[in-house]
């Protein structure tokens, strides 16, 4: 079998022509022009590049998308005051503090993460990572869906792909990615009504025994694990759903670098039904969910102004 391609990239543009068109309409209303700030600490590589993608979303979608860059140097106070002042500001809708924060920042001992974004206004918390937010997922009534899994429910919803009833393998318990997807997609009634939710969810980590026997047992293997291409074709069942939310910056072998996902795409390709690519598959998606969130953001703090 030679699996689907499920074209993130396709999807992302149609989700942001709809978040488009719902802005144009809210600002028609007399809303203000939704405004994203992503706070860009020290300056890593792949962090410049998503950051840079965010603000050209931004722009084609009607959002004012700024980004606050600080230096490395900055003090874990700094940081905080600069997100404290975010929150009150009102022309700022959306808050995004871009991880990871640099290792040597804060004066060369490094960031206290968690107290970071805790500071995050919840209404401003278009991640969905403050305690809050977190918390209102966990009972099943989000306010905010972190972009990361909710891109990927998106695109399952749209590949009109079920999940209910089925055995999801997700490989990976971040904050980011891995727990909030996890719980999404087992929950009783998820944003896309119950087939994109009611699946039995594996997760999986770095102390999961049998790993490639888990996996293989999977109907929808999610892979967010941070390791190049670890996914190998054994691994993925016959007729599988791979998602492949990896991405992964390692030498091309000219001297430059190139992007690879945690799935090994020729070997999974010959197994599963539907496979994402890397790039062009999550990673777009993520962005997409971001630019909704600012909106939906926009909305809650202008009803309540
Ligand atoms: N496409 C997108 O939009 C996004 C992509 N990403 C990418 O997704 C990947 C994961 O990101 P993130 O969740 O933040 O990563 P983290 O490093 O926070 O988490 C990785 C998880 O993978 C587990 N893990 C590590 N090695 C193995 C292994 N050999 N076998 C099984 N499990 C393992 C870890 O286990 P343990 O908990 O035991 O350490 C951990 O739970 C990265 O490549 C990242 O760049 C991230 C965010 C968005
Ligand atoms: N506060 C915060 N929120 C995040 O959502 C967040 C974060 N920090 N830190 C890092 C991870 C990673 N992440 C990506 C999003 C999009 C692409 C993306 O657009 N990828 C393109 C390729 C980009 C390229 O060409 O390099 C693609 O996959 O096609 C990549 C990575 C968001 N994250």
């Amino acid at each position: 079998m030679t699996a689907k391609l499920l074209d993130g990239k396709r999807i992302a543009a149609e989700i942001r022509d709809e978040v488009a068109e719902q802005v144009r309409q809210f600002v028609q209303a007399g809303g203000p022009t939704p405004c994203l700030v992503a706070v860009l600490v020290g300056e890593d590589p792949a962090s410049q590049v998503y950051v840079r993608n965010k603000s050209r979303a931004c722009e084609k979608s009607g959002i004012e998308g700024r980004t606050m860059r600080l230096p490395a140097s900055t003090t874990q106070d700094e940081l905080v005051d600069v997100v404290r002042g975010l929150n009150q500001d009102d022309s700022v809708h959306g808050i995004l503090v871009q991880l990871p924060l640099p290792a040597d920042g804060n004066g060369g001992s490094g960031f206290d993460e968690r107290s970071i974004l805790d500071t995050v206004d919840p209404r401003k918390d278009v991640d969905a990572f403050s305690p809050v937010n977190v918390g209102l997922l966990m009972q099943g009534r989000p306010r905010f869906l972190p972009c990361t899994p909710h891109g990927i429910v998106q695109m399952l919803h749209r590949e009109k792909i079920s999940v209910a009833g089925k055995h999801v393998v997700v490989i990976g318990r971040s904050d980011i990615v891995g727990k909030p997807m996890a719980m999404m997609l087992a929950q009783r009634d998820g944003s896309c009504g119950r087939d994109v939710a009611n699946a039995t969810v594996t997760i999986a980590h770095s102390r999961t025994a049998n790993l490639a026997q888990l996996c293989r047992g999977a109907d929808v293997l999610i892979a967010a694990v941070g390791v190049p291409e670890m996914i190998s074709g054994d691994m993925v069942g016959d007729g599988a759903v791979v998602i492949d939310v990896g991405i992964n910056r390692v030498e091309d072998g000219q001297g430059g670098y190139k992007l690879v996902g945690d799935v090994n795409f020729e070997q999974a390709r010959g197994k599963a039904s539907a496979i994402t690519p890397v790039p062009g598959g999550v990673g777009p998606l993520t962005i997409a969910m971001l630019l909704h969130n600012t909106l939906l953001a926009a909305k809650g703090i202008h009803a309540k102004a």
